[in-house]
């Protein structure tokens, strides 16, 4: 079931939200007053006592701004407003009358607020108004955004300015905004918080991944029943066996790696054919999914082990070359059953060879699953999923991650999941939290080996 506090809106979706409540008989007024309060006790918490200054802009967002000013001035705070445009906005007047305070040139408190713009910003701030901002942010030890950081925008993550202030904290009104998990405006929110205001389910929204729920196998389970994990490899043996390891730790019960290697210190718990004979992996009647890509490497013969492997019908993860050599007239037998996990250059590669124009890492990744029909997870520090099951967006992941093989460990553990019966989609809903669950407990300044190791503590927290 659509749970309201997981969607993730546009700016038309949240209007028509609003809309709807207005329609059984909230107000502008009403709505601002709550949202308002709501962010108020927030801010409350943060300031403990300490001096707030708010930013008013011209619109609701700095109505809200006002209705903070009112409610912790209420509670005793010491607040000033800055204000360099009049209020426009009919609910944005009422609330600075009701504040009825006198707001000021500039302030320095410990709290800044920014209710400058919100769902509203329709354009680059003036360079006036980020140089007030500027300073202001500069000048106070903790940062406040109400419902977006201005200079944000809020359908795509884009920022509308250079050198925007980075946030102790993002308070978002009403519902999750589609910049609250993007790139790289989610870079500068610091915490996300969203306060309900009571906006119902929005048809057709996307979702905030939901938390794996994982099991044990049954008492009944044998390796095959767990899973059988392919891994085609090629020319460069540590990324297969990188990917292999992680599907063996992602709830697979035997992970067969083929590559034209001998490794002489290959696990040996890792079955493994040297002969790197695509016919053979693919003939194998249990297999529950093929991983191809990680370590494949991008001549004729890795070509023709992508062709053969497309063609199987085997429930697929593709990553990394097998995406660089995937060409619109590559035959796919059951493209529902495949999963893509390009990076921002594999996506963008993609896209050309498949003569997709869009803009922004979402609508490259709807436009890619829509022309191929397979399930795409835009892989990053933001992951964007998109299948026949809906879009998905997830929290920020461990900057850490940003090292060579974590999207080999990532391709597995999806690949083990896939193995294990989920769609691909669910399959990546998984792999992804696994994969930053994973980094989480590894630590910092992890190595992929390392995180392959913290898999098993990574999937425990999910059982
Ligand atoms: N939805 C809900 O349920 C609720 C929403 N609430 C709050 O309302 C916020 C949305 O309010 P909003 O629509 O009034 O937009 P907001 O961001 O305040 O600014 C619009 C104004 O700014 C102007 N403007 C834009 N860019 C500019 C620029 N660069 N430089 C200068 N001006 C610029 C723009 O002018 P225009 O583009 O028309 O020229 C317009 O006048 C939302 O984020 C939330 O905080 C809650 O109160 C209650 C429940
Ligand atoms: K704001």
């Amino acid at each position: 079931m659509t749970q309201a506090a997981d969607q993730i809106l546009t700016v038309a979706q949240m209007q028509a939200a609003e809309q709807a409540l207005i329609d059984n008989g909230e107000t502008v007024e009403s709505l601002m007053e709550r949202a308002g309060a709501g962010a108020a006790d927030w801010i409350w918490r943060l300031a403990a006592g300490r001096p707030v200054t708010i930013l008013c802009g011209p619109g609701n967002n700095g109505g809200d701004g006002y209705v903070i000013a009112r409610v912790l001035q209420e509670r005793g705070l010491s607040i000033s407003v800055v204000a360099p445009m009049e209020p426009g906005s009919e609910a944005a007047k009422t609330a600075r009358d009701t504040w009825g305070g006198q707001p000021v040139d500039t302030a320095h408190g410990e709290v800044f607020v920014d209710c400058l713009f919100g769902t509203g910003q329709s354009r680059p701030l003036s360079n006036e108004l980020v140089g007030t901002m500027r300073t202001l942010a500069a000048s106070h030890n903790l940062r406040v955004a109400v419902d977006l950081p201005s200079g944000v925008d809020s359908d795509s993550g884009a920022l509308l300015n250079d050198n925007l202030p980075e946030y102790t904290l993002t308070i978002a009104l009403g519902a999750w905004k589609r910049a609250h998990w993007l790139m790289p405006a989610m870079a500068v929110m610091g915490e996300r918080r969203l306060f309900d205001i009571g906006v119902g389910p929005v048809e057709d929204a996307i979702q905030l991944a939901r938390r794996p729920g994982l099991s044990p196998p049954d008492a009944d389970a044998h390796k095959y029943s767990r899973g059988l994990v392919g891994i085609a490899g090629g020319d460069m043996a540590g990324a297969g066996i990188l990917a292999a390891r992680a599907a063996q730790h992602g709830g697979a019960g035997y992970v067969k790696l083929s590559s034209p290697h001998s490794h002489p210190d290959l696990p040996a718990d890792l079955v493994h054919d040297d002969s790197g004979d695509i016919a053979s992996l693919v003939s194998d009647e249990r297999m529950g999914a093929l991983l191809i890509g990680p370590g494949l490497g991008q001549t004729d013969t890795a070509r023709r082990k992508l062709t053969e492997v497309l063609k199987s019908g085997i429930a697929l993860v593709l990553d990394a070359d097998a995406l660089t050599l995937l060409r619109p007239e590559m035959e796919i037998a059951f493209p529902g059953t495949v999963l893509a996990t390009p990076h921002e250059g594999e996506l963008d590669r993609l896209c050309k060879a498949f003569g997709i124009v869009a803009e922004g890492k979402l609508a490259k990744a709807a436009a890619l699953h829509e022309s191929t029909g397979m399930t795409v997870l835009a892989k990053g520090p933001d992951n964007v999923l998109v299948g026949n099951e809906g879009t998905r967006f997830f929290p920020p992941t461990s900057s850490w991650l940003s090292a060579a093989g974590t999207g080999d460990v990532l391709a597995g553990l999806a690949a083990s999941r896939m193995a294990g019966g989920r769609s691909a989609f669910h399959a990546a809903e998984e792999a992804v939290q696994i994969h930053a669950e994973a980094a989480r407990i590894a630590g910092p300044a992890f190595s992929a080996v390392e995180l392959v190791n913290a898999i098993p503590a990574a999937y425990a927290q999910f059982l």
